[in-house]
């Protein structure tokens, strides 16, 4: 549907359980049926879309990229179906390493970005959530972006590293306008800053910022808190999900971004002879 700055994204809040090729199947499901229905140019999947987000359970789901199981499959799907897909992310094992990974997925199928989470979610906060992904994961050591149709530049991270301003200052900076964040916030942390980070991540780089969750689901180990949104921007709220399995399809106008950009001049009026950011470590490929 799109064409120069305008594009139809899809956002999959999928139920996530512990049979991967369950989860590859439902998700398999819900593309297909968004894709016949709606014609996205681009699907997004959720944090850990394919296994539990449980550290004791990383190695035992990790797969490589980009020959591992659920690339093969994101690849297949992305070629035959004829759109980008963000393959929200997957437990990744690179010799004795494992990494929280995100991969961006042509129409053609070919792999176009590798996003290892950067942040690790460690935190200790007494009644609300304990966790600590550093125990089981190494931290990425690049920021990711790639172009996904002409004038719409993608930024990638997972989850916590929404919580960084600096880093997607950065992608501003490298002209991202899209910022694509497959999350899983806990509930009760979800509840207090899901929506307020991402309107600060807007507002901040005046991009559109989503965060794509797993449906919550209240039997699980690690229930996610839902919400999958995407805000534009100005940093309103302009589509969202509810707790439950959904797909949120959204048309972006990119023109809201110029909009933005050039009402409050923003990144003109910084003050670099006061303070500078420095990226030490690129993309990835
Ligand atoms: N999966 C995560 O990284 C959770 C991060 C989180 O809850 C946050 O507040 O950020």
């Amino acid at each position: 549907m799109s064409s120069g700055k305008n594009l139809r994204i899809a956002l999959v809040q999928m139920q996530v359980g512990s049979d991967k090729k369950v989860n590859l199947k439902h998700a398999e499901d819900l593309i297909r049926a968004t894709v016949a229905k709606n014609k996205p140019d681009l699907v997004c999947l959720p944090e850990f879309f394919n296994a539990p987000y449980e550290t004791h359970l990383f190695a035992t789901y990790a797969e490589t990229i980009p020959d591992g199981e659920t690339c093969k499959f994101l690849s297949t799907l992305a070629k035959e179906l004829k759109v980008q897909l963000v393959g929200g992310s997957i437990p990744e094992k690179d010799g004795k390493n494992l990494y929280n990974t995100c991969t961006f997925w042509s129409a053609k199928g070919e792999l176009l970005s590798k996003h290892r989470k950067v942040h690790l979610f460690d935190v200790d906060i007494p009644n609300i959530v304990t966790y600590k992904e550093s125990a089981a994961l190494s931290y990425g050591k690049h920021l990711s972006y790639a172009d996904v149709t002409s004038g719409v530049k993608a930024g990638f991270g997972i989850c916590f590293d929404i919580q960084f301003p600096e880093m997607w200052i950065k992608y501003r900076e490298i002209g991202c306008n899209l910022m694509i964040i497959p999350s899983a916030f806990p509930l009760k942390y979800g509840d207090l800053w899901w929506e307020l980070y991402l309107r600060a991540r807007a507002v901040d780089t005046q991009s559109f910022v989503t965060m794509i969750s797993p449906a919550r689901d209240v039997n699980g180990n690690y229930v996610a808190h839902g919400y999958t949104m995407m805000i534009d921007p100005f940093g309103k709220v302009i589509a969202s999900a509810k707790e439950g399995e959904e797909v949120v399809v959204i048309d972006l106008d990119f023109s809201l971004v110029e909009k933005a950009r050039k009402e409050v001049k923003l990144f003109e009026m910084r003050r670099p002879d006061l303070f500078e950011l420095t990226v030490k470590s690129g993309q990835t490929f």
